[in-house]
């Protein structure tokens, strides 16, 4: 087993623990007193919606899953307590499983989310014992900080709620046989929620196979569909198109797990709840906007995946746009879902497509360095020597609404570049007038304010702000504002899935794509990448551990904007 540290309890799990609210809310209580959701905690009050499969559409051999719309009666209400959560992690045997689902599932447990009865099981072709599963599973479980006490029994006790099927994906038999085994472990009512973390191309026959012969037929089923949602407008579509044959729109779950990440899901709560930002937040204010994403190692592994998408369907089309639809959007109605989600659509739907004259692209080159050398995107033996599948990009995107007119969007994403890091950066406009202009000397850039939100590592928020140096003379300096998270808030921040899961289980939509948002979010994208495949445009080639291509600074200067991340350097 790992080395275990502990997985802090958060201060709601304390104030959980010490209300009498607890004995009513046997469910997730712990959350639910902390951040109260329209959609989940009221549930022991409301009618439980069912969704449960209905009849095969015969006409094209595809079954329909559609939401019956049926509300359990009382009975069914107050037997909720005596209900099962059944997770079955399809894929099981890979990465993501590995690294992220099971881990965030114990993490969820450890701190009391889960309801009492649940059962985890893995589901994908390797022949593995449920033992083996455990072995595999506990070899990534970590512990969080401060509480130390429990962790190796909570381990354990999860463990054992943990079981695997050996099965094929497209074989409804090898479903129907995990339905018999799910069944054992439930009770009354069940909840079924299925993670797919498995290729794309065997999705439908995953949700096919899944919805017709392991589904609850009394409780809920949903399912979490892993990105890539298509590769373009087409693909996406018809992939929406084959989902909804066998599930509603609300089983649907798709995920983008930048949604998930603390500082994400901060963006709302800076813009709508200080008064200090939201009167600066338009091209009033607001010279650009920078989107920054990178990482400093390459493809390792996974280049037979990426070469099909390269970095602007891997990071663009879906985390960083998202982000931008977060950053950009008018204030919702409300923070229910669908008034959120209703918003981001309209921000996207008010952009312009990309044109490739905005953007540039790249792909990483072999470089050695302190004498370690570093492998080129086509030394990796899954992808083919010839290609041309971008590993960097830039791109310039506008919104043609009041608001942003105007305003260039700047993304920038890479692989094998010289740091890790994602952050959001604002540049403000230079102030009218500046008394102070002179010592600025002709560069007022120097003096223009910059919002920083760092989305990892080390998360935080600061404003640069121009300040007078102490002393006699008049010098001035840019200093920082700082909000680190590290130092306010010392307690480890959940992985993006630990929310993202439990949402899922609560029902809660907020954080997942809408298929209008994937939509909207595909044709800004289509036909640049259509554009750029067809001319076949060579990546500027940029050295492993670099900055990336010289590229992404021309196109910035285009638009008058220098890129803040290099004034960190
Ligand atoms: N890994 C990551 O960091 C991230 C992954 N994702 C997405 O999550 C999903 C899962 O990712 P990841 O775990 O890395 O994927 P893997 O390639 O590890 O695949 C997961 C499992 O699917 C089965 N599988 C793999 N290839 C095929 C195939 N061609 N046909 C049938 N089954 C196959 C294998 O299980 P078996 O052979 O036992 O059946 C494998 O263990 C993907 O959609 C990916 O794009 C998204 C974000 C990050
Ligand atoms: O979705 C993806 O994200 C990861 C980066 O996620 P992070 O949470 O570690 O920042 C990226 O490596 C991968 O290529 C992509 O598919």
């Amino acid at each position: 087993m790992a080395t275990h540290t502990m997985i802090a309890h958060s201060s709601s799990s304390a104030l959980a623990a010490s209300s009498p609210l607890k004995e009513t809310l046997p469910l997730f209580t712990t959350r639910s007193l902390t951040f109260p959701r329209k959609s989940s905690f009221s549930r022991l009050r409301l009618r439980f919606f069912a969704e449960k499969l209905s009849q095969l559409d015969s006409s094209n051999g595809c079954a329909s899953l559609q939401d019956s719309g049926e509300h359990l009666t009382e009975e069914h209400d107050t037997k909720e307590e005596s209900s099962t959560l059944s997770i079955t992690v399809v894929g099981a045997s890979g990465d993501l499983a590995k690294k992220k689902i099971f881990p965030a599932l114990f993490a969820l447990f450890y701190e009391g989310c889960l309801p009492q009865d649940f059962s985890v099981f893995g589901y994908a072709r390797t022949k593995l014992t449920h033992e083996e599963l455990r072995v595999m599973i506990s070899r990534t479980l970590t512990c969080r900080i401060d509480q130390r006490e429990n962790c190796v029994d909570k381990m354990d006790q999860f463990l054992k709620r943990c079981f695997y099927h050996s099965g094929q994906y497209n074989s409804e038999d090898d479903f129907a046989e995990l339905n018999t085994k799910l069944k054992e472990k439930e009770v009354y009512l069940s909840n079924r929620l299925y993670y797919l973390s498995i290729p794309p191309n065997i999705f439908v026959d995953v949700v096919r196979c899944a919805s017709l012969r392991a589904s609850s037929v009394n409780g809920w089923t949903r399912v979490i569909v892993e990105k890539p949602f298509g590769r373009d407008s087409e693909s996406s579509g018809g992939l929406t198109r084959c989902l909804k044959q066998y599930l509603t729109e609300e089983q649907i779950f798709r995920i983008d797990h930048y949604l998930g990440k603390e500082l994400v899901e901060n963006l709302s709560v800076l813009r709508f709840s200080n008064l200090v930002f939201e009167p600066l937040w338009s091209r009033n204010y607001i010279r650009n906007v920078q989107l920054i994403f990178s990482e400093d190692f390459g493809t390792e592994g996974r280049g037979g995946y990426f070469d099909q998408y390269g970095i602007i369907r891997d990071i663009m089309q879906n985390h960083l746009l998202q982000i931008l639809a977060l950053f950009a959007m008018e204030t919702p109605v409300s923070l229910d879902a669908e008034d959120i989600r209703s918003e981001k659509v309209k921000v996207l739907r008010s952009m312009k497509p990309l044109l490739l004259q905005d953007m540039i692209v790249g792909q990483y080159k072999g470089h050695s360095k302190g004498g370690k050398a570093y492998p080129g995107y086509t030394d990796d033996p899954t992808v083919p020597k010839n290609s041309l599948t971008p590993t960097f990009a830039a791109a310039a995107m506008f919104i043609n609404n009041a608001r942003w007119d105007g305003v260039p969007f700047l993304m920038k994403a890479g692989k094998a570049l010289h740091t890790r890091g994602a952050e959001i950066r604002v540049q403000f406009r230079h102030v009218p007038g500046n008394l102070y202009k002179k010592n600025f000397a002709t560069d007022l850039d120097k003096a223009t304010n910059e919002l920083v939100i760092r989305v990892q590592p080390d998360e935080g928020i600061y404003l640069r702000i121009n300040n007078k140096v102490p002393g006699l003379g008049m010098r001035l300096d840019r200093s920082d504002l700082n909000l680190l998270y590290r130092s306010r808030y010392p307690r480890e921040i959940p992985d993006a899935y630990e929310r993202l899961l439990l949402d899922a289980i609560e029902g809660e939509r907020r954080l997942f794509i809408r298929s209008d948002e994937l939509d909207a979010a595909w044709d800004l994208f289509t036909p640049a990448l259509k554009e750029l495949e067809q001319k076949k445009i060579v990546p500027e080639l940029y050295p492993y551990g670099s900055r990336g291509p010289v590229g992404a600074h021309y196109l910035a200067s285009k638009y008058n904007v220098r890129w803040g991340d290099l004034e960190d350097a």
